[in-house]
């Protein structure tokens, strides 16, 4: 770990998680209503021509992942996927500063067992249709990238980050109190390897671009306004591969991966909703979204 990832930590982990005394009631109410407009969460283009779609993330303010963000992802990835026309898709955002900010908090803060164990579903789905997917999958990460974020852009076979040293990747569940579960840990050790993936999910380890690149966890740092343009460059290598046999390899280096998830689908729901419910768990995540809330203040 660089020193200054380090001392994000430290910063970052300094009186983050305030104790509560036995029954005492939080102080604060959060709104649980932001981001349920109509409007499209995600804009999809599709170039018939080339073969590829660029997905636009577009919910305000971070590309949270909402049960309807996540509905709506899982719909579009869908009709790409069934289109056989469709060989390349690169995801970005259309909102400044953020590719995403990982899962709704407000999604697992203060909802019924009911209502969490639909949302964690709805992740599951979001990662098993992402991780295996046919189609050539390209990240372009144009702004920071905590948890559930970080995940998304694992998913996909190739990641570019925008070279933005404000920007920050990383999977930082321990920091908001919670665990990364087993599929999330598998997907990063995958991609950076199981002592890299040990530390960083250990101290919840949130990396500037050049440090996500000098890990693996990304594979190219372009500067911000060349990044889609970056992600068109190399969508053209990669198409250059015939589709059966990349697709082939692709499942087979991904497969066990799913199917340890596919295997355990609904224990994992049990395992999310238990422990996201927990007295315990509810208190860091409200600490969590108070310090959100005060960063403004
Ligand atoms: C026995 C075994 C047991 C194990 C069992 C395991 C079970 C599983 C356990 C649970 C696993 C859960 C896994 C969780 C994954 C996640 O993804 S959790 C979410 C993590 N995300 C974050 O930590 C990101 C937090 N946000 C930020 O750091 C910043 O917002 C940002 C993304 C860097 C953007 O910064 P900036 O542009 O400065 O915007 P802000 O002002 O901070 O935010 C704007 C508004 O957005 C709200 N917000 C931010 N992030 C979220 C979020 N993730 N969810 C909901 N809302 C968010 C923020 O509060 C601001 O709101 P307003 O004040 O109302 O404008």
């Amino acid at each position: 770990m660089s020193l200054r990832a380090a001392t994000r930590v430290t910063r970052s982990l300094s009186g983050l998680l305030p104790r509560w005394g036995h029954g005492q009631a939080p102080p604060l109410l959060f709104s649980q209503q932001r981001n349920n407009s109509t409007s499209p969460k995600i804009r999809v283009e599709f170039n018939p021509t080339s073969g590829v779609a660029v997905m636009h993330m577009q919910s305000p303010p971070v590309n949270s992942l909402s049960l309807d963000f996540l509905t709506e992802f899982c719909i579009g990835l869908e009709k790409l996927e069934m289109d056989k026309g469709c060989r390349g898709l690169i995801i970005t955002s259309s909102q400044p500063k953020v590719f995403s900010a990982g899962l709704d908090i407000l999604e697992m803060y203060g909802k019924s067992p009911e209502r969490c164990g639909e949302f964690w579903k709805a992740v599951q789905e979001m990662w098993l249709k992402l991780y295996g997917s046919d189609m050539i999958t390209i990240a372009a990460i144009n702004g920071s990238s905590p948890a559930g974020g970080c995940l998304m852009a694992l998913t996909c076979d190739y990641r570019i980050m925008a070279d933005q040293p404000r920007y920050t990747i990383g999977l930082n569940e321990t920091l908001l109190g919670i665990v990364a579960p087993f599929w999330f840990k598998d997907t990063m050790a995958n991609t950076v390897g199981h002592r890299t993936t040990e530390m960083a999910l250990q101290l919840g380890l949130l990396y500037d671009p050049s440090e996500a690149l000098n890990v693996g966890l990304v594979d190219q740092l372009v500067p911000e306004d060349q990044i889609l343009s970056a992600a068109t460059q190399t969508m053209t290598k990669w198409l250059a591969i015939p589709d059966h046999a990349r697709q082939i390899t692709k499942s087979m280096m991904r497969k066990p991966t799913i199917d340890r998830l596919t295997s355990n689908r609904e224990a994992d729901i049990q395992n999310f909703v238990n422990f996201i419910t927990k007295d315990s768990i509810q208190k860091s995540l409200r600490a969590y979204l108070e310090i959100l809330k005060k960063k403004k203040t």
